[in-house]
Parts: C-alpha cells; sequence; structure tokens
C-alpha cells in the first residue's frame, strides 16, 4: 500500500495549479443519466473517485470516453470526458459500488426523472458520521415517489412519472439538493426546494443543466425553483475550480511559510475560509485567475472558528485549519457542526506532539513550538491531508499511510508540494 512520506522544514515557493473540483464533478457526471445524449465535461481532476463513479455510470449503460492529451499541454490540465447514456441498461445501483463512494447514491435521482425506477444500495455510514439519507427519501417522495426498503436498498417507483412539489429540508444538504434538483429537471410542473444546500457546487450543477435545457431559478440561494421540461440534451460544461483544494494548498502554505500562486483558484468561492488565514497571519491576493498566499517572518495566530453549511467556513477544511493550529501562538477552538465525527485527526495529530482537548463538538488546541515527525493514518480524506500539513513542518520524518484516501480527492498531491520545495514523495508497496 502506498505512504507518503514527507521530511519538514522547507517553506513552500512557487505555483500550485489548482484542480476541477471533486464535489462538482461528481454530481455534473451524474447529471448525464438525464438525458440521451452526450454531455461533454473538461476540467474533471483525476481522482480515484472520478474513476469510481465512471464504473458505476458505465453500469447503468453510460458510455464514459476521455479526450487524449495533446502533446504540449500541461501535465495538470484536467481531462475532458464525454458520457452518453443512450440507454440505461441498469437500474441498480449495488452495494458494493455505492458502499465505497457515498455520492453514487445520488443517482437514485436521475435514474427516477430518466426510466421511472431503481433500486439504489442505501449507503450506510462512513468514518465521518452516520450520514443518514432520509431527506433525499422525503425529497421523492414529495415528487411522488413511492418507496420501499428492502434488504438494505431502496427500491424506487414513479409510475405515472415525477410530479413537481414543495420539498423542505429540514438542514442543509449539499447531496439532497443535488438530488432532488436533478429529479426535478424532467418532472412534470414546478418543483421548489427550500432551505436548499447554496454550495458552488449546487450553483455549477445547476449552470450545467441549465445549459441541458432544464429551467432553474434561484440556484445559490436557500429556495431553489425549478420547471420540468419534456427533455433535456446534451451539453458542454467546465468544471469549477476546487475551492477545498484551494483552501488545502492556502494553508498548508501558511503553515510551512513562503510564498506560493494557486493558478485557477477563485477567491470568492472562500470568503470565510481566506478571512481565517489572513486571521492566522497569512496574506492572501485575488489575482486575475488565482490566488496568491504568503506567510513569512510573522507566526501563526490562533483563531476560533465554527464550520457551516456555505458561505460559512466549511467543514471539508476542518482537519486542515485544526493542523495549522497546532502550531498557532496561543489557544484556538474549533466547532464543527455538520459531522458529528469529523474528528479523527485529532488522534494522529497528537501522534505529531499536537495539544488538542476534545469537549463533544469542540476542540481546544493549544499551540505548540514544534511538532515531530513520526508515523502516523487517518481514515478519511481530509484528516489525511491534515496530516501532510503537519508533516511539512514536522521535524524530521512522517509518514501518511492510508494514502488512497488522499488520492479520492487530491490529484497528485506530493507533486504539487514537491513543485514548490517540499521534501514529499509517495513511497509504493
Ligand atoms: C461529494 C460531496 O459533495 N460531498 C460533500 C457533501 O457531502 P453530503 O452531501 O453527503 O453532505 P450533506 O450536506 O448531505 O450533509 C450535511 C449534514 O446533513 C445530514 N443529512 C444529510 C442528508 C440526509 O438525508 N439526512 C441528514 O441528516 C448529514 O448527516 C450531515 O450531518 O457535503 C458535505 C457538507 O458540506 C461535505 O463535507 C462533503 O465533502
Ligand atoms: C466528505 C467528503 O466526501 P464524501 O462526501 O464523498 O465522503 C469530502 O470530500 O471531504
Amino acid at each position: 500500500m502506498d505512504r507518503i512520506r514527507i521530511i519538514g522544514g522547507s517553506p513552500l515557493v512557487g505555483r500550485i495549479p489548482i484542480s476541477g473540483a471533486k464535489n462538482a464533478a461528481l454530481p455534473l457526471m451524474i447529471a448525464s443519466l438525464l438525458t440521451s445524449e452526450t454531455l461533454i465535461l473538461d476540467n474533471t481532476p483525476r481522482l480515484a473517485d472520478v474513476a469510481l463513479l465512471k464504473r458505476i455510470l458505465g453500469n447503468h449503460g453510460v458510455e464514459v470516453t476521455v479526450e487524449g492529451k495533446r502533446a504540449g499541454q500541461d501535465e495538470f490540465l484536467g481531462e475532458t470526458v464525454r458520457l452518453t447514456a443512450a440507454d440505461i441498461v441498469d437500474t441498480t445501483a449495488p452495494y458494493d459500488l455505492v458502499s465505497r463512494m457515498r455520492a453514487s447514491f445520488w443517482v437514485i435521482g436521475p435514474l427516477l426523472a430518466r426510466v421511472g425506477e431503481c433500486k439504489v444500495s442505501l449507503p450506510g455510514g462512513c468514518a465521518i458520521g452516520t450520514r443518514p439519507v432520509d431527506f433525499f427519501l422525503t425529497g421523492l417522495q414529495a415528487l411522488g415517489v413511492e418507496l420501499e426498503i428492502d434488504s438494505g436498498y431502496v427500491i424506487a417507483r414513479a409510475p405515472g412519472g415525477l410530479k413537481g412539489g414543495r420539498v423542505v429540508f429540514p438542514k442543509v444538504s449539499v447531496g439532497a439538493t443535488h438530488t432532488i434538483l436533478m429529479a426535478a429537471t424532467l418532472a412534470r410542473g414546478e418543483t421548489v426546494i427550500e432551505n436548499a444546500a447554496r454550495e458552488p457546487e449546487v450553483v455549477d450543477l445547476a449552470e450545467c443543466l441549465i445549459k441541458m435545457g432544464a429551467k432553474i431559478e434561484g440556484a445559490g440561494t436557500s429556495t431553489i425553483t425549478v420547471t420540468g421540461v419534456e427533455r433535456l440534451h446534451g451539453a458542454r460544461h467546465s468544471v469549477l475550480p476546487d475551492r477545498i483544494e484551494t483552501g488545502t494548498y492556502a494553508i498548508a502554505v501558511a503553515m510551512a511559510g513562503g510564498d506560493v500562486t494557486l493558478d485557477g483558484a477563485r477567491y470568492d468561492l472562500l470568503d470565510s475560509a481566506f478571512d481565517v488565514l489572513l486571521e492566522a497571519g497569512a496574506e492572501i491576493t485575488r489575482l486575475n485567475d488565482g490566488v496568491r498566499v504568503v506567510r513569512n517572518g510573522h507566526g501563526i495566530g490562533p483563531v476560533r472558528v465554527t464550520t457551516e453549511p456555505y458561505p460559512g467556513f466549511p467543514t471539508d477544511l476542518q482537519a486542515q485549519l485544526m493542523a495549522l493550529t497546532t502550531r498557532a501562538k496561543g489557544s484556538s477552538s474549533i466547532t464543527e457542526t455538520i459531522f458529528e465525527n469529523r474528528f479523527m485527526h485529532v488522534q494522529e495529530l497528537a501522534r505529531l506532539g499536537a495539544r488538542i482537548h476534545l469537549d463533544g463538538d469542540t476542540a481546544t488546541i493549544e499551540g505548540v513550538e514544534r511538532l515531530k515527525g513520526a508515523p502516523v493514518m487517518a481514515t478519511d480524506l481530509r484528516a489525511s491531508v491534515s496530516l501532510v500539513i503537519a508533516g511539512l513542518v514536522a521535524d524530521g520524518e512522517t509518514t501518511v499511510n492510508r494514502v488512497y484516501h488522499l488520492d479520492r480527492g487530491f490529484e497528485r498531491l506530493e507533486d504539487k508540494l514537491s513543485r514548490c520545495g517540499a521534501e514529499i514523495e509517495r513511497v509504493s508497496g
């Protein structure tokens, strides 16, 4: 199994290209199920989750091809993926695939909209929390879907087709918003989604669906209105830059010190996270096509942060921020409100010498002068990358095990960091 080996102590200087967003690419690819014509997605990141979703969609009958790279193209340029769901050949999403990636559950919306029935495995819990799917199910019922749960599968039917309805989510859910939004595009009449997620990835999906012929208003606000159409057609869309990858590298620079330009990054998608990094002492500048992050000289200041749905501080940057605060001058506090069990990095950061006290949903971090390298591992994607960030400043060698978590969401992380001077490598076997 691959590991990432880091020798701490080098500042980061240079440029890092920001890839297309995993969390936008996944729903966009799933949207291909809504039409028999071809959906072309540019700037698709090369990630394990994207590869797995290609397989999952292939199982439903989607033909997926990737355009070859042209000579001279940047090695980090995203892929152009063509997805054609001419016929849906299988309406079952099996447990062995859905259990490996939660977002694959979202096929339930487009499959019901396109063919009126499907059987999709319940995704089950995962390392960061129980993550139920109740909002998806009540939302689909509001669109006229009949549901049955049998042997771990949701068996869903919409005999007369989907019909528009009012869906009110009790709590903001990104996945449930994506799913109901996709389903509603082909439902008869109007659907109103209230307390919808306002995440940029929802806006990106809505923009692509609109290019495919959908009628959607209000994406990016808490109320989305969808007027169903008879059919959707093919389109071409470029995946939004990854705001979580952007924030992660910005935190890495704040941690290690240095001066890095994040090419292609969008400042406007990360206002709340950048506010926190500015408070911690980083200098952050909006560029025409990117963001520059600098920290030279002065130390890291302590912060108090609570994770929230967009536009608040993202839970997907919580672990990385915690790594940063382990070296702050003073006491920081981080409250996690989205997932009940997203603190698995705490024990591992402690192995590197961090001083963190956990009390329910709040971690109090007393900054220390030094971290010391050690073998560590994490059980989820963002926790893993928080250990890499800590390793960038830890004395000596840090080895991060279970690299497959990182490969779910960070394209060639070790190459991007080593190009900026970090002593980091992937060790195979
Ligand atoms: C692939 C992708 O885009 N994943 C992101 C997505 O996950 P995902 O879409 O799974 O996360 P949600 O926004 O749905 O989860 C938010 C909260 O709602 C709860 N909930 C959700 C659905 C439901 O039916 N019932 C319920 O109780 C969840 O357990 C969680 O506590 O948004 C999360 C929150 O920004 C991010 O951390 C993930 O990176
Ligand atoms: C939690 C994440 O992903 P997923 O929803 O696929 O588990 C993430 O991207 O941090």
